[in-house]
């Protein structure tokens, strides 16, 4: 314990029962500046982790500890039980899979046990995934004897036997999944009494907003006394204190970090944040100019309420013809190609979803439109209220979905530069996992929230929650400063027309065919990836589903229309694109890859942003350093 305080003299961890050492017993106080340089240049051997798993990170390119990784491994590999809180995107995932693989790797005991030696549990299906493929990965590259296995509700009895036959030493699942192996005596208690030393709850602010509280009460029963319990979360919320005093023993409770004031900073500051006051008719227009013009840079991931708006988006994309990409070979133009999109949403089947979300990372295509899964669940209980009718049906439908789908919350998107709401969240916990979706590990990002004067009452809520104060620095939304009304004027007459060629039938129709076509995908993707499951390029997911032949009158915006404060930011966005390069540079050194703020071109840009104004992402990394050195101390419980 005080090791690891002294190595992080800006750490304070609160433990219930024994008090952190008295300033005095600290190291010599070193001025500030050197603190977090020395803290910054901490390496993984520093942290005592197992060399395998350290030669295995730098194989990923990932050399340098993030701030939560600093605090909280050190304290994991001593044994202690952990509440982590760090903000989206901050590394929550190594902070605690490092110090298990390193502890499981020396365990030669876990051998001759009958049941996992450790259970981590997520909210959803797609998290479950994407934790366990990065600790295979890692497994893989250290070469050790470990198996993990990852279990799904939808797994038939004789599936789960098979999946834990032998047994794997680490079980990834939801608490539902986990809770119905023990109920249905495919995991026996004994057996878990005898060999569980790990127990994480990853995402917790989320399990139980997923349902997960009786499972999670019920699982408490079968919980060694003496397992570690391991709790991340990317909020703190009265569910996260729930479970801690469910499951965990005397935690360390880690906070990261506050900035200033009395409110935490929840957004990411290499994030820039910004809003568009605009009618909600006229979104649609306002998502066309920002990314017709070029004034967003992709990868872009936009989020919508409903599933239908989601596909009047992509119609209406296919239909304007957004086709900028050209191939050029020596003088001639060869051939075009347009910006499709993709969507994403709980309707789609299981493998299509986590193979969409393969290739949008991967790069296979630039614009993603989400409906996320809390937004369903509340749209349809707020729908429910005044039409009954309609709720039972939507009921019906919300059946088809899946409950464990969570687009959102967790993900680890990769290298999505600006996340566009277009329309704003149900509240202000879902703005800050969606803007969560860009700036992770640190890299820079942006947002841009499409505000209606019916949104207003929760704009102000995601603001307030933020903290927000013009004259700090930090979570101030800022107004879009690139796009003029003239400019959007421009574009007002053709995008109309466009959408009002995409009816309510079509969109009908597009939906249909996209599960149908989803559907197909699925069962090939379930087939192939059995044999190749690192194949990602088998099947595409951002077809063209218009069935009419796309206009061509907004293929190309004539400069005439473009008023030239626009054709300026347009340039300056490029300028930006290309001085950042390649921005995913910044996520190396455990997050510390200095920022071009001399580059930025975009600084020098302030047409209607006042303080926050358009940053381009890129001069954080002053603040950046604040956020390694500071820790909040918090009462535990
Ligand atoms: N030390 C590191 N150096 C560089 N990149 C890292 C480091 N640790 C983790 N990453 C990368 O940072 C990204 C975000 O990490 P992770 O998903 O663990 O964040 P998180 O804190 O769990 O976010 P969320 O709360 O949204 O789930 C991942 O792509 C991960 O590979």
């Amino acid at each position: 314990m005080a090791k690891a305080t002294k190595k992080l003299p800006h750490v304070n961890e609160d433990h219930e029962k024994e008090p952190e050492p008295e300033p005095e017993q600290e190291p010599e106080p070193v001025p500030e500046h050197e603190q977090e340089e020395e803290e910054e240049d901490q390496t993984f051997e520093e942290l005592g982790l197992d060399p395998r798993l350290i030669r295995a990170l730098t194989k990923k390119s990932i050399d340098n500890p993030t701030p939560i990784q600093r605090v909280a491994i050190p304290l994991i590999l001593e044994g202690k039980d952990v509440v982590a809180r760090a903000k989206t995107g901050s590394g929550k995932t190594f902070a605690y899979v490092l110090p298990m693989l390193h502890k499981l790797f020396s365990d030669s005991g876990s051998k001759n046990k009958l049941a996992p030696a450790a259970f981590v549990l997520v909210p959803t299906r797609e998290l479950s995934q994407q934790v366990y493929s990065e600790m295979q990965s890692l497994i893989e590259l250290c070469r050790v004897q470990l198996k993990i296995t990852q279990l799904t509700s939808t797994m038939f009895d004789a599936d789960l036997k098979t999946a834990l036959a032998g047994p794997p030493d680490i079980l990834v699942s939801t608490p539902a999944c986990l809770q119905s192996c023990f109920s249905k005596g495919v995991l026996l208690p004994a057996s878990v009494q005898d060999s569980l030393s790990f127990l994480v709850l990853d995402e917790a602010d989320l399990l139980l907003s997923y349902g997960y509280e009786d499972d999670i009460k019920s699982l408490t029963a079968h919980i060694p006394r003496r397992c570690q319990c391991l709790l991340m979360s990317a909020t703190s919320s009265a569910d996260v204190e729930k479970l801690k005093k469910l499951i965990l023993h005397n935690p360390f409770i880690l906070t990261l970090p506050e900035v200033g004031d009395t409110k935490d900073e929840i957004i990411p500051k290499n994030v820039q944040q910004f809003w568009i006051s605009c009618s909600a008719r006229d979104k649609i227009i306002y998502v066309l100019a920002l990314m017709k013009l070029e004034l967003v840079q992709k990868k872009v991931l936009i989020f919508t309420n409903t599933i239908d708006a989601s596909f009047r988006l992509k119609l209406f994309f296919e239909k304007v013809g957004c086709y900028w990409g050209r191939v050029i070979v020596g003088d001639w133009i060869v051939s075009e190609f347009g910006i499709k999109s993709a969507v994403l949403n709980a309707e789609l089947p299981q493998n299509s979803r986590l193979h969409i979300l393969e290739q949008f990372n991967a790069g296979l295509f630039d614009y993603l439109i989400a409906t996320d899964d809390s937004q369903l669940k509340e749209k349809e209980q707020a729908d429910g209220e005044s039409h009954v009718e309609r709720k039972r049906s939507r009921k019906h439908a919300r059946k088809k979905m899946d409950s464990e789908f969570g687009v959102v919350r967790g993900i680890d998107f990769k290298n999505v530069n600006t996340v566009i709401n277009f329309d704003m969240p149900q509240n202000a916990e879902g703005y800050v996992h969606r803007i969560g979706r860009t700036g992770r590990a640190y890299s820079t990002g942006a947002s841009v929230s499409l505000v209606s004067p019916e949104e207003m009452e929760i704009f102000e809520e995601v603001k307030s929650t933020l903290g927000e104060n013009e004259n700090k620095d930090s979570n101030f939304i800022a107004p879009f400063p690139l796009l003029t009304k003239n400019a959007v004027e421009s574009l007002r007459y053709r995008a109309e027309d466009v959408a009002r060629s995409v009816t309510k039938i079509s969109v009908r129709e597009a939906r249909a065919q996209d599960l149908r076509n989803e559907i197909l995908n699925s069962e090939k993707l379930k087939a192939h990836f059995q044999v190749n499951p690192k194949d990602l390029d088998l099947l595409k997911h951002d077809k063209v589903l218009s069935k009419k032949p796309l206009s061509t009158h907004l293929r190309d915006v004539p400069e005439y229309l473009l008023d030239p404060t626009t054709q300026e930011a347009s340039k300056i966005v490029k300028l930006a694109r290309a001085a950042m390069g390649n921005n995913n540079s910044a996520r190396r050194k455990g997050f510390k890859g200095k920022s071009r703020k001399d580059k930025d071109p975009l600084k020098s840009l302030s047409a209607g942003a006042s303080k926050g104004g358009f940053r381009g992402g890129m001069k954080r990394k002053g603040k950046e350093k604040d956020d390694s050195s500071r820790y909040r101390k918090k009462q535990s419980v």
